[in-house]
């Protein structure tokens, strides 16, 4: 079970570093096609969340970074145990929760850097630790989806 929360550092490191290297080497703004018109690295700064919201309000992102985490760490004592799945959804979320709290604590804001164009949308630029977080969701919600799934089918005579 311990091995998930390597994984999750192993994240955070993969995080701080992609960041550390776009905040060295790249200018506010610059843009460097990576696949044209599809994919982009744009150095980028976010003081709010997801899409922007929320701006500055660093005092608001520690109180819920803390709760979130404080919650992912129970639920693998928890679940984590009996639930592969489960385990490794979590370890991405608390990859993701930590790496962005890294920034807000230190930058007072997020480096984000993958641009995405999906046909004409500019999907909003993001970074290592905003992928870990929307993956750990996706599998959070699969893993619950077949928990209870099986939990059903072991009741039923
Ligand atoms: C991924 C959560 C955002 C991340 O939340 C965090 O840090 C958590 C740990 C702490 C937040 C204060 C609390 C969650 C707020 C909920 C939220 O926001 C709803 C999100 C839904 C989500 C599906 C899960 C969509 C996805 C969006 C994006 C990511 O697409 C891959 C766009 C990212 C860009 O706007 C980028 O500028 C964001 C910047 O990096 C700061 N990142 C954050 O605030």
């Amino acid at each position: 079970m311990f091995r998930f929360y390597g994984l999750s550092l192993l994240i955070i490191a993969i995080d701080q570093i992609s960041k550390w290297l776009v905040t060295k080497y790249m200018e506010i703004g610059e843009r460097i096609p990576v696949i044209d018109s599809f994919l982009l690295l744009t150095s980028h700064r976010n003081q709010g969340a997801a899409w922007g919201i929320l701006q500055g309000q660093m005092l608001f992102f520690y109180i819920i970074t803390v709760l979130i985490v404080g919650f992912l760490i129970y639920y693998m004592q928890t679940q984590g145990k009996n639930s592969r799945w489960s385990a490794v959804a979590i370890a991405l979320l608390l990859a993701g929760a930590i790496g962005n709290f890294i920034d807000r604590l230190f930058r007072k804001e997020v480096v984000d850097f993958v641009d995405v164009y999906i046909g004409s949308y500019n999907y909003p630029i993001f970074n290592v630790a905003d992928a870990s977080l929307t993956i750990g969701v996706i599998l959070f919600l699969i893993a619950t989806f077949i928990e209870d799934k099986r939990q059903k089918e072991t009741e039923q005579p």
